[in-house]
């Protein structure tokens, strides 16, 4: 029986939300209020160690990309310092796993992911509104 505070901190949610996916080999039926998620696995920026990070499912045509937002925190998730000192990374979407490089976007290419994400996860426009730190968004190209 999962207790109630565990589900209200963000983090240990992420930790419950990796078990599943992990557990079950797939990213179906795991979400946030109904939106679908994809597991990264990323390596450590500095201890180099296999980091599993749950973001939301940002897909369009066939391409992926995620949004370092941690809610609109003031500072960047640490895996943000992992994915860019680490961009070859894996992406589980569904049972299906595969490999890709990161690449942060900036300019025109921002705007257009940047859309594609609020259209995926509406509260990505709420995180970037209550805070100062522009919210990093990166394209994920196929290995
Ligand atoms: C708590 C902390 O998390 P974080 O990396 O700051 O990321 C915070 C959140 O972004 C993270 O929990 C996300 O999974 C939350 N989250 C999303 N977070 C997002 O930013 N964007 C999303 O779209 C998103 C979706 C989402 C969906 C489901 C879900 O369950 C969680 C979701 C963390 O994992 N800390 C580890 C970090 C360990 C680590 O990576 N250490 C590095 C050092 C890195 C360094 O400091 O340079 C290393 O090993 O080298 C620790 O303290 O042990």
């Amino acid at each position: 029986m999962t207790d109630q505070s565990s589900w209200s901190d963000p983090d240990n949610w992420a930790r419950m939300q990796v078990e599943k996916i992990l557990e079950t080999g797939t990213t179906e039926g795991v979400d946030v209020q109904g939106m679908p998620i994809v597991l990264l696995t990323l390596r450590g920026a500095r201890s180099g160690k296999v980091r599993h990070t749950p973001v939301m499912r940002v897909e369009h045509c066939g391409r992926y990309a995620v949004v370092a937002s941690k809610s609109g925190a003031a500072e960047h998730p640490v895996w943000y310092h992992n994915i860019t000192a680490h961009p070859e990374i894996q992406l589980q979407d569904g049972a299906e796993t595969r490999t890709f490089v990161a690449r942060e976007v900036d300019g025109a290419e921002r705007a257009k992911w940047w859309d594609h994400a609020v259209k995926a996860y509406p509260a990505y426009a709420e995180y970037q509104a209550r805070t100062g730190r522009r919210i990093p968004v990166l394209v994920l190209e196929p290995r």
